[in-house]
């Protein structure tokens, strides 16, 4: 039943699509038929990141910007100096978002980064950069890393297993990480696995299918109802939690901040219940599989590359507190950098949407259009880096050809894992940091090594899938040896 509909709604849809497209052709970049364009992503088994490998191949065909008609404009930029004239230097012309999709409006209606470009966006944007991520208010989560990297060592401590897989313990001690600084609780395990299985599931139905999130209601009538059923769940997990009173001593954590935040426009109104809830969701699920993902890859990084292992391990050892953010790691900070640029997380960054019609590199960007920018292989281009394919740390330090590269990318977009401009992530300082004081407490308890296999003993399977991230295929599994 599920499949006669999207037939039917594609098939109607195709001769609107295509006049539309043929109408307002003429100046845009160039791009793929519409057609053809649908026929390949729109079929049912498609997900969303699947759009990521197949734009690899269009922008290889038509040029660095290229445009979709499909019901709208969509444009796609793959370069670094069109992304950052878009970004960075076009002022606030491209920094709204499109409408969010259904399953987005569903689980984060008021979150930041569907927010359009306005006085409410700017308002929570303000508030989560002010309250929670400024380095002062960051400094005071120091005994919750704390809290987290001690749990994580004791659970490596407490394991007799020969192989450890590194990714759900990275997701547990940051999880816990996450739930105190968006809510200032400290859950039981029994409570943070039940919230990280919701969450998970919420987290893979924003990778549905394109289709499913257009016309939900109609396409999965079934999958949409689980949905809907879990925001209920989200609803009354959360909401008790946000307005829990907290003690004066622990640090002001996010939703501190949302209960005490004024909406001016609005006539002073508090936030609603519906849009706490969107907010703290968003801190605590879209950014999670992001940061999880940057610290597996540069786990692998370093087991497959011991001599960096050892630099890492002799900057931490020692220290008790690693990483509170005082640049006192440039080695390790160089390590986080060199694996972001060769594992960036996702192909695209969130879309954005144009304000007024402009002209960029020769071409006409209308007014409304969506641009969505393919950042993944920035990091590999060849006219920007050196050694592209090689995992080389030194690059990013003293003497090195790219000590001074800027990772929000406001002189010179060289790789742009966080986006750039207005809306660059604003969690990009705290990830590292997390990324930093994870990762340093495990190199510095452990030395971790490849598993020994017969065929090459050093050999860490590094192939890429794609998931809502461009995650490892193989989740990582090593062999620790505790150091003296
Ligand atoms: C490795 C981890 C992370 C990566 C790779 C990442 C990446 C991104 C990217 C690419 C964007 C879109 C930027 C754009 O549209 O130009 C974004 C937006 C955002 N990120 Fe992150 N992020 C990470 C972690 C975090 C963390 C830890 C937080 C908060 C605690 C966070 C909060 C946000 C928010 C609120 C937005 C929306 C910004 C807006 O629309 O104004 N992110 N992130």
């Amino acid at each position: 039943m599920e499949w006669l509909t999207i037939l039917l709604c594609v098939t109607f849809s195709l001769p609107l699509i295509f006049m539309l497209r043929l109408h307002g052709r003429k100046k845009l970049p160039p791009g793929p038929p519409s057609l053809f364009f649908i026929a390949k992503f729109l079929l049912p088994w498609r997900r969303v990141p699947d759009i990521g490998p197949m734009l690899r191949g269009l922008h290889a065909r038509y040029g660095p910007i290229i445009s979709i008609w499909f019901l709208r404009t969509f444009i796609f930029v793959a370069d670094h100096q069109l992304t950052h004239s878009f970004l960075v230097k076009g002022g606030g012309n491209f920094d709204d978002r499109p409408p969010p999709n259904a399953i987005m409006k569903l689980f984060f209606p008021r979150g930041i980064g569907v927010s359009p470009y306005g006085a409410y966006w700017r308002l929570v944007r303000r508030n989560i950069t002010m309250q929670v991520l400024h380095p002062s208010r960051i400094r005071l989560f120091a005994p919750a890393r704390q809290r987290a990297c001690e749990a994580m060592v004791a659970s490596l401590r407490d394991n007799d297993a020969d192989v450890i897989t590194v990714r759900p313990l990275l997701a547990r001690s940051l999880f816990e990480l996450i739930v105190e600084m968006s809510i200032g609780a400290r859950l039981s395990r029994e409570v943070l696995d039940e919230m990280q299985a919701m969450n998970q599931e919420i987290f893979l139905a924003m990778a549905e299918f394109p289709v499913f999130s257009i016309l939900p209601a109609l396409t999965m009538r079934k999958r949409w109802a689980r949905y809907v059923s879990l925001r209920e769940m989200q609803s009354e997990v959360l909401l008790p939690l946000i307005r829990a009173t907290r003690s004066a001593d622990d640090a002001p954590c996010y939703a501190d901040s949302l209960i005490k935040l004024r909406v001016a426009d609005e006539g002073d109104r508090p936030l609603t219940d519906a849009e706490m809830v969107s907010l703290c969701s968003e801190f605590m699920i879209v950014t999670m599989d992001a940061s999880v993902s940057m610290m597996e890859w540069i786990m692998a990084e370093l087991v497959s590359h011991p001599e960096a292992q050892a630099k890492v391990y002799e900057e931490v050892r020692g220290k008790t507190d690693v990483s509170e953010g005082e640049d006192d790691l440039p080695y390790l900070r160089a390590v986080i950098l060199e694996s972001l640029r060769l594992h960036p997380g996702a192909h695209l960054i969130l879309p954005h949407r144009v304000q007024s019609d402009t002209e960029v590199g020769g071409y006409m960007v209308p007014k409304g259009a969506v641009i969505n920018f393919f950042v993944a292989d920035l990091g590999l281009e060849e006219t920007m880096w050196t050694a592209t394919q090689d995992f080389q740390p030194e690059r990013f330090l003293d003497g090195g050809a790219d000590v001074d590269m800027d990772i929000t990318g406001s002189r010179e977009i060289k790789m742009a894992p966080f986006g750039a401009g207005r809306r660059m992530c604003p969690g990009y300082m705290v990830a590292m940091q997390h990324a930093e004081c994870l990762v340093g407490t495990l190199v510095r308890e452990f030395q971790w090594l490849p598993l020994a296999r017969a065929e090459d003993a050093t050999i860490v399977d590094m192939t890429e899938e794609q998931a809502s991230f461009i995650v490892m295929k193989h989740n990582l599994q090593a062999c620790i040896i505790p150091r003296a």
